[in-house]
Order: structure tokens, then sequence, then C-alpha cells
């Protein structure tokens, strides 16, 4: 029997080890650099006001509708930080691969300042509605599946930092956003952030959180609105680069639109009017960050 069998040869063998080491380097600072952002925590509780030790606690009947509540989720902020990830990235590692990295990290980091369940609605697909979920929060906190999208209201408004996930459905069986606004839940993003052929936990939904302070300015606000029945004032609404999220109608029509930030609401009701539709006042329920359309970008490096 030889001595030994054929080795790799040795540089290939400390090529590799030395590949090794400066991955677990890397490693090293990630991590180190990971503790560093958890030392800042405590301090960022304090500055916005939110609380590290919350759960399910009416706000009350009596809090004034525009109370911060202890919710430290701050979705516009989160949307700022994702888009300079997007500009910043390059090389060969999936920008989906990335905004994941990010989601777990930004979602632990929010449930350190201010623990909070998720409550998804039930009504939609069960494992589409998971994926969504465990994509955009994360696998360290609590989901909670409620029967409807009614039931997911009712639940955020029952806490002060609850969250809640219904899916986009166009026609919708019930008009579940008239208890929205006010000191009521508010719809504070959409989902998916990152478009892009292909990618996973694509579900579209919208994120329930209750009033935040300093929640930003979004670049789409969400009001609800009703109309006379068998009205469909969507082309105009559509040339105003208006979308209607959700309706339901029995009687009338009860929606949900996406209005871009620089549209009044005197100028929503006008295109309203105008198409016939005898609108009801206007009420805004929330706003969100304009998705990134991976797919549309002139730079190749995603
Ligand atoms: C850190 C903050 O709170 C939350 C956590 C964030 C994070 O970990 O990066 C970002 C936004 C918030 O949802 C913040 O408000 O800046």
């Amino acid at each position: 029997m030889p001595p030994s069998s054929p080795a790799a040869p040795t540089s290939d063998t400390d090529r590799l080890a030395e590949l090794r080491s400066r991955i677990d380097q890397i490693d090293e600072q990630m991590h180190g650099l990971l503790i560093e952002r958890s030392n800042i925590i405590d301090a960022l509780v304090e500055a916005k006001g939110t609380q590290n030790s919350g759960g399910t606690q009416s706000a009350g009947p009596d809090s004034p509708s525009d109370a911060p509540t202890g919710a430290a989720f701050r979705p516009l902020r989160e949307a700022d930080m994702m888009r300079r990830l997007v500009e910043r990235h390059e090389g060969s590692l999936p920008m989906v691969t990335v905004e994941h990295i990010w989601r777990e990290i930004i979602s632990t980091f929010t449930r350190l300042q201010a623990d909070y369940v998720v409550h998804l609605d039930g009504s939609a697909d069960a494992i589409d509605m998971r994926d969504a979920a465990r994509f955009y929060f994360g696998f360290a906190l609590d989901l909670v599946t409620e029967e409807d999208p009614d039931a997911v209201v009712a639940a955020v408004a029952a806490s002060t930092t609850d969250l809640g996930v219904i899916a986009l459905t166009r026609a919708a069986e019930t008009p579940w956003w008239r208890a929205l606004g006010g000191s009521g839940p508010h719809i504070l993003a959409r989902l998916p952030f990152l478009l892009e052929t292909g990618r996973p936990a694509d579900m579209p939904a919208l994120v329930l959180s209750p009033p935040v302070s300093e929640p930003g300015d979004p670049d789409i606000s969400v009001y609800c609105v009703t109309w006379m029945a068998g009205k469909r004032p969507d082309n105009a609404l559509a040339q105003a680069g208006i979308e209607i999220l959700a309706r339901h109608t029995s009687e009338g029509t009860d929606a949900l639109i996406a209005v871009p930030g620089d549209v009044t609401i005197d100028a929503i009701a006008a295109i309203l009017q105008d198409a016939g539709a005898e609108p009801g006042p206007l009420r805004e329920v929330g706003g969100y960050a304009a998705a990134i359309d991976l797919d549309d970008s002139d730079d190749d490096d995603f």
C-alpha cells in the first residue's frame, strides 16, 4: 500500500485554507457589526418613544386620533434603506437574497424595540400568505392566522404594537377598510417591495399597523371612498395614476384607492364627480413607499 492516497497539490490546499480563513474573517466582521447595530436599540427606543415590552393592549376608545402607539415599525424608513441597498448592490449575489437578509435584520431589530405579532388574513392562500409574511417579517416572530380581513383589522385595532397582513383581492368580500384611519389601524406598506419576474414570496398584500409617530411622507396615499353602484370610474382614475386596490359593491361601491402623493383630495373627488360616480367623502387610511421594479432598471447589475 502506498504511504498515503494522492492528496490535492499543496498549493490548492493552501489556497482553500486561505479563502476559508478570509470568509471566517468577513463573517466575524459581519457578526461584530450586527452586535454593534443591536447596541443602538435602547437609545432608539427612547428617541422614538416606543416600548420594548408590548403586545396586545387596547389603545382605548378615548385615544386621540393622532396618538402615537408603541409600534416601532417604520416601513418608509425601511424603504429608504432598501433603495440605497439596491443602488449600492453589485456582483453575483441575487438582490432578492440581499433583500431577504435585510428583512430578517430589520424585522428582528423592530421586534427588539417593541415586541409584536403579525396577524394574517386566513382567507388568502395559506402558503402564499406565510411565504410573504416570513420573507418580510423573518422567522423569529409569531404569526397568527385570523379568519378573514375584518378579523385582521380587529386584531390590529385591539393592540398597540401588532401588525396585520391582508392579501390584495380586487373584488373584496367585505369593505374591511372601513374601520381603518383615525385612531384605528393604518395601511403602512405594500408587499412585495422589490418587484422582479420570478421572485419568491410575491403575493400582493397590504401591511396594517396601529398609527405611529412620525410615519414619514408616503409616495402613495391610500384613501377609502364610496360611489354609486354600477359606476365604473376605473379609466378616469387610471389616467390620473390612481389604482383601485380593492372594491366591494352592495347598495353602493366601497373602494380602497392608491393615489400618487401629489394628487389632492379635491382632485380625486373632481375626477370621480366628472366620471358620474357621485363620490362620498374621501378618507385617508394610510400610505406606502412606491415599489422598486428591478426589471425596469437600465442598470444590469441586478
Ligand atoms: C431602526 C428603526 O426601527 C425599525 C427598524 C429598522 C432597522 O432595524 O433598520 C428600520 C426601521 C424600523 O422599522 C428606525 O426607526 O430607524
